[in-house]
């Protein structure tokens, strides 16, 4: 594992703001780093990159325990952008790769690189004050991922984007993930996470509550979703032993079934009903997941 994380835990005078978290991750793998808000996903960011002193728990980059001396191989977008906003774009980011211990050739090169994919080369010598915010968030990912790290933390990279400015995001992630760099980031978007991660952790309340693979996590989750579509109500198939309701639109009736045999039951009601259109069994979603996981119950 390129990426080791065992029992970090941070606790505050009265905080136990994260407690024995422990995960791993491999060269040129993506993960989602997942919770509500408190649950103590900077803190825990903050302390693998060393900004936040651990109660305990140990960080190993490449089988090293984590120090400064691997700065320039870490790339970090913090939740509060801090950029300066007198400097013009190009000073800004010529002052931060060169903290990574880029020279001004290469500099030059890359800036010019990542100011045209992300659409924005006519800004070069505006002052970031002068910018929109979503442009300002584009300076800030390129000041992250410029000196090509091999580890890179995305805190909320996309929030208030539009969703042009999302694409053109995402898919600079995937680009720099497939080149070899470990990604981690944090979001409240599940359908960003199920796009674009292998691999989840979620927390709650400072605890590890899930970690591994998405498509194991949702393979062998407690249960599975059945879809049905047609012009019936289906409220009264939610007596059926094995199967709740889980939601009902216009559209379609979604239940939840604890196994297949639930599943056989229910389509042995629903054909008796009359003509459908839809009936599948799917997984929950990664959604689904975090609702059931740190949703209202849990409180
Ligand atoms: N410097 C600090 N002193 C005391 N408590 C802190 C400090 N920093 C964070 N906390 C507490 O630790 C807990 C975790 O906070 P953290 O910022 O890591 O959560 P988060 O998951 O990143 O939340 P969000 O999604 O809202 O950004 C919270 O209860 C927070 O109030």
């Amino acid at each position: 594992m390129s990426l080791i994380v065992r029992n970090i835990t941070k606790v505050y005078k009265d905080t136990k703001a994260v407690e024995d978290v422990s995960f791993s991750l491999k060269e040129g793998k993506m993960l989602g780093f997942l919770g509500r808000n408190g649950a103590g996903k900077t803190t825990t960011f903050r302390m693998i990159l060393g900004l936040t002193e651990m109660t305990r728990g140990e960080v190993l980059f490449w089988g090293e325990k984590m120090t400064n001396k691997f700065n320039n191989q870490i790339g970090y977008l913090p939740e509060e952008r801090g950029l300066h906003p007198k400097l013009t774009v190009s000073q800004e980011l010529f002052y931060l790769a060169s903290l990574k211990g880029m020279n001004k050739k290469e500099i030059k090169k890359e800036v010019s690189y990542w100011m045209k994919k992300f659409d924005i080369e006519e800004n070069i010598n505006k002052k970031i004050e002068s910018l929109s915010k979503g442009n300002q968030q584009k300076i800030q990912l390129i000041a992250s991922l410029i000196h090509k790290p091999k580890l890179l933390i995305l805190d909320e990279p996309f929030s208030g984007l539009d969703p042009i400015n999302v694409e053109l995001l995402k898919r600079a992630v995937i680009e720099l993930n497939s080149k070899g760099t470990m990604i981690i980031f944090s979001s409240h978007r599940m359908d960003h996470v199920e796009e674009l991660c292998d691999d989840i952790c979620l927390i709650n309340k400072g605890k590890l509550v899930l970690n591994g693979s998405i498509n194991d996590i949702k393979k062998d989750y407690g249960y599975k979703k059945v879809i049905i579509e047609g012009n019936i109500d289906f409220s009264r198939l939610s007596n059926v032993p094995g199967v709740s309701k889980m939601e009902t639109n216009k559209k379609q009736s979604i239940f939840k079934i604890e196994n297949y045999d639930a599943a056989e039951l229910l389509f042995n009601e629903v054909k008796d009903m009359g003509f459908i259109q839809r009936f599948q069994i799917v997984e929950p979603s990664l959604n689904d997941i975090y609702i059931d996981q740190v949703g209202e119950k849990n409180e």
